[in-house]
């Protein structure tokens, strides 16, 4: 258990956080200059709080009030940045050792061979970082830091880097280590989409102010709020049913119904959750006919409110609410009302691949 009870200053930006935070992954969520670095680099020991505490399993790492400060390279802590920042002049080999040389033998608890396995990069280990992809330096940097069997996990947007493709073939590593090296991770992100995915726990920072939410599927509407710009989304369950290569599609059947996502290797049985943005989902009163939307659900409008411009309308599908951004003018053009019967419409392509993911 990571305790952080602290407050910081650096000139006129003050951080306040007040959390505990256990095993999973932890996502640290919210807009750019919120304070997300700070709390990670107080965390890691870069950084001293101005004054309160933070304890990790009984040891107290600082405490402003004894003068205590345990330096970063007694932390055991595994850091990934956005960029992988691996020694050029090294091979992958060797910038994924030199993770092991400041942990004595008896403490190593991964070894080279598993970390590997882990992340598939048998192939790269006499390259140089320079003769390697975006996503593979950061591939090697996450196995740098496993390498070093650390007690914690901290990553700051670690794929903020890397375009759709590549953070969709990274997600699943990370995923495997949240599940299988079992220690825990503060992990920092900008993407709503990776937060939904990958996160046990969210904490959002807004103005230098941490609040531990919980978990993703319970907040996802805190969390859209919290993040302000960030655009919010629905949940959809499914399980997967099948594929087609040829269409490019992932079949998968869900309470409200068929779901069509793009083409994943997600095997077939596997429960999944698909991120649906409300502004991608369009409300019909008719059947809806002739129109290239392979997403087609049906419900009852369970309730309306009102949000700025626009207007969120929350509809009952099987037992799954989901929730429609559309504007004041459609509400009354269709005469939006709870209780009245509507159509929702999606494109398989407003779902990112990154927003497709399998149920925790
Ligand atoms: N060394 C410093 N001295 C003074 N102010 C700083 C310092 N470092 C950061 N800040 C300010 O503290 C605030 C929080 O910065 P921080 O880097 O933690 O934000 P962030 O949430 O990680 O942002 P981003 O998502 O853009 O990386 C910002 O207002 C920033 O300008």
């Amino acid at each position: 258990m990571l305790e952080i009870d602290v407050r910081h200053e650096q000139g006129d930006f003050e951080l306040v956080a007040d959390l505990a935070i256990g095993s999973g992954l932890t996502a640290l969520f919210g807009p750019s200059g919120s304070g997300k670095t700070t709390l990670i680099n107080l965390v890691a020991g870069l950084v001293r709080p101005t004054s309160g505490r933070i304890i990790f399993a009984g040891e107290v790492w600082s405490d402003a009030a004894t003068g205590r400060f345990l330096p970063p390279h007694r932390r055991r802590i595994g850091y990934v940045f956005q960029e992988g920042r691996l020694f050029p002049h090294l091979t992958v080999r060797q910038n994924l050792t030199y993770g092991q040389r400041y942990t004595p033998a008896s403490e190593r608890r991964e070894t080279l061979a598993r970390v590997v396995d882990l992340l598939g990069i048998s192939a790269l280990l006499d390259r140089r970082p320079a003769e390697l992809s975006g996503g593979e330096k950061q591939r090697v940097a996450l196995g740098r830091a496993l390498l070093s069997s650390p007690h914690l996990l901290l990553m700051d947007e670690p794929l903020s880097a890397l375009d759709a493709e590549l953070k969709a073939a990274i997600l699943p590593d990370i995923e495997r280590i949240r599940d299988e090296v079992g220690i825990p991770i503060l992990y920092v992100s900008h993407s709503l989409e990776e937060v939904a995915r990958l996160a046990t726990h969210v904490v959002a920072i807004d103005h230098g102010r941490a609040t531990p939410l919980g978990a993703p599927d319970a907040v996802l509407e805190t969390i859209a709020h919290a993040a302000g710009s960030m655009k919010p989304g629905n949940f959809v369950h499914a399980v997967v049913t099948g594929h087609s290569a040829e269409e490019g599609l992932t079949f998968a059947e869900g309470p409200s119904g068929p779901l069509f996502l793009r083409l994943t290797e997600v095997a077939p049985g596997t429960q999944i959750r698909a991120f649906v943005p409300v502004s991608e989902i369009v409300l019909s009163t008719r059947e809806p006919d002739g129109m290239s939307a392979l997403n087609r659900l049906s419900g009852t409008i369970s309730g309306i409110t009102f949000d700025g411009t626009s207007a969120m309308v929350s509809v009952d599908c099987g037992g799954e609410t989901l929730v429609a951004e559309v504007t004041r003018r459609s509400v009354r053009a269709l005469s939006l009302d709870p209780g009245v019967p509507v159509h929702l419409l999606f494109k398989t392509v407003s779902i990112a691949s990154e927003g497709i993911f399998r149920s925790l």
